[in-house]
């Protein structure tokens, strides 16, 4: 069969096996000598590609033409292949003219002008969210914890819920600090760990399209009758009506529910259901945790960071119960469930995006350190924001002028002065001592203090979730930069690593 006239079938009927005889013919036009490029001038791939997917297009370059001349012959810059003739190579004359990529797409930098992006905002895109479950105009008006408040009822019909909807009108709770923002949670479920049930809480917000979440540890939330000893931890946006229409069921399936969802327990919660509780100073304040995104460290476990280690040891340490002294020696003490949250913000490698870190890590392995390994790609050291996090807070009450003040759980002082500059009544820094850190301490006291040396069920060397102590030279360099060069504050001492190189 010949070239001429495989080409013609793959023009008239793009058959499979006129495409692979075209593909395999020995006439197949590609030149084997005196290449000044190193790719072909037409690759047998790209060609199957181009013919496969029917028009000109790949998934990603929809408005790039390739080899134009091969798919349309009445393209610019088409060359007409029925004149082709094999190359010979002795005759420099006879060539075919070169073939040239065309593309109709403007350069990514005037795109993204046009769309009023930035290249440095790209990453972290911040656009106008989308498509109506975006909307975050259904918040409920702000409530302060310590007004009277209706008691949270649960109803009894499947009828559209009775609330009227105009006294929730969209008043935004963020005015003072953020006035653009607004965060709403869209679902919300009970979730078992290794620590106890946690309610993971997914939010949307009108800043940018990723979805943050909050575990909010608050098992009080699940016995009955509610004790009362401290308000609980809900989000007002996840409970306020969000529409005149909405059932008990449309509220029970997004989680707008009160005490243990079961087949015989399903009791909408009503909003301004938030009860005071008794605020005693004796009650320490809920402890919560603002945490970034760490697919590595997290999901498949890296021992360069110790993110998943903190994500647990965070999720333990809200979920302790909480002992109360008593007031007077002739009571016991009482003991409540523990209570706070994590906010975990969807901000990947300190913000720079996870391929942003995976190419950091490389540069990381020739010898450079988290921080200059991010300079050296043209990021900052750290590009995150707590805006987010803060409206998340503000929308389960944490943290709130009115409401209870938060103790947080870092090391890190940008997060702290991060979160007091969004307005975030912070009462305590809680520090968070490695594991490993605390392991090592241990050992050289000769007494354990540390959850992975108490508990045998920690694993060590295991990041994730109910794991224990993750060790190793990469995250002692890691944890020393943090402390050295981002101003970490952590007792360097305790690692053993003040007198190391790194
Ligand atoms: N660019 C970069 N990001 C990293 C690296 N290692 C971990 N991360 C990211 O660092 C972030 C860790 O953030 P957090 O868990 O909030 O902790 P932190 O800022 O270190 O502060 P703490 O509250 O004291 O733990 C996550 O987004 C990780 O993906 C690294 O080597 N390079």
């Amino acid at each position: 069969m010949s070239f001429h006239h495989n080409l013609d079938d793959i023009n008239g009927g793009l058959s499979d096996l006129a495409l692979l005889d075209f593909l395999t013919s020995p006439d197949l036009p590609v030149a084997k000598h005196g290449f000044k490029r190193r790719d072909a001038d037409l690759d047998p791939l790209m060609l199957a590609a181009v013919y496969s997917s029917g028009p000109q297009v790949t998934r990603n370059h929809y408005t790039h033409d390739f080899f134009p001349a091969v798919g349309d012959p009445r393209a610019e810059g088409a060359y007409d292949w029925t004149k082709w003739q094999a190359e010979d190579p002795k005759n420099v004359q006879q060539r075919r003219p070169r073939l040239k990529y065309v593309s109709r797409q403007e350069p990514r930098s005037q795109r993204l002008k046009k769309h009023n992006v930035s290249l440095e905002d790209k990453e972290n895109s911040i656009r106008e969210p989308e498509g109506p479950l975006r909307r975050t105009d259904n918040l409920p008006p702000h409530t302060p914890r310590n007004a009277p408040s209706d008691a949270c009822e649960a109803g009894t019909s499947s009828e559209p819920l009775s609330v009227p909807v105009a006294s929730f009108a969209p008043v935004s709770p963020f005015t003072s600090t953020s006035p653009d923002l607004e965060v709403k949670c869209m679902a919300r479920t009970r979730v078992p760990t290794p620590h106890g049930p946690v309610f993971l809480h997914l939010y949307h917000n009108n800043r940018d399209t990723k979805e943050h979440l909050a575990v909010v540890v608050d098992p009080a939330q699940f016995l009955d009758p509610y004790p009362n000893h401290a308000p609980s931890i809900r989000s007002r946006s996840l409970d306020a009506v969000w529409n005149e229409t909405e059932t008990e069921m449309d509220r029970i399936t997004r989680g707008a529910y009160v005490g243990r969802l079961s087949a015989t327990s399903q009791k909408p919660s009503l909003p301004l259901q938030y009860s005071p509780g008794t605020l005693s100073d004796a009650i320490p304040s809920p402890l919560i945790r603002v945490h970034s995104e760490c697919f590595t460290g997290e999901t498949i476990g890296s021992m360069r960071c110790d993110c998943g280690e903190q994500l647990d040891e965070a999720i333990r340490q809200i979920s302790l119960p909480i002992t109360i002294p008593s007031p007077s020696a002739t009571h016991a003490p009482t003991t409540i469930p523990g209570r706070g949250a994590v906010i975990y913000l969807r901000q990947e490698g300190r913000g720079i995006g996870l391929l942003s870190k995976i190419r950091a890590y490389n540069l990381q392995d020739l010898g450079h350190d988290t921080v200059t390994a991010n300079l050296m790609l043209g990021h900052k050291a750290d590009e995150r924001g707590y805006a987010i996090a803060a409206a998340i807070l503000r929308d389960l009450e944490l943290g709130t002028e009115t409401g209870e003040g938060v103790r947080v759980l870092t090391n890190n002082p940008d997060k702290m002065q991060a979160l007091a500059e969004e307005g975030i009544r912070v009462v305590e820094r809680v520090p968070m001592v490695p594991r490993s850190w605390q392991c090592r301490q241990d050992d050289s006291d000769n007494h354990t203090a540390g959850a992975a040396a108490v508990d045998p069920m920690f694993t060590k060397g295991a990041t994730m979730i109910g794991g224990g102590a993750v060790y190793g030279e990469d995250l002692d360099k890691y944890l020393r930069t943090k402390v050295l060069r981002m101003g970490h504050m952590l007792p360097l001492i305790a690692s053993g690593l003040d007198d190391e190189d790194s």
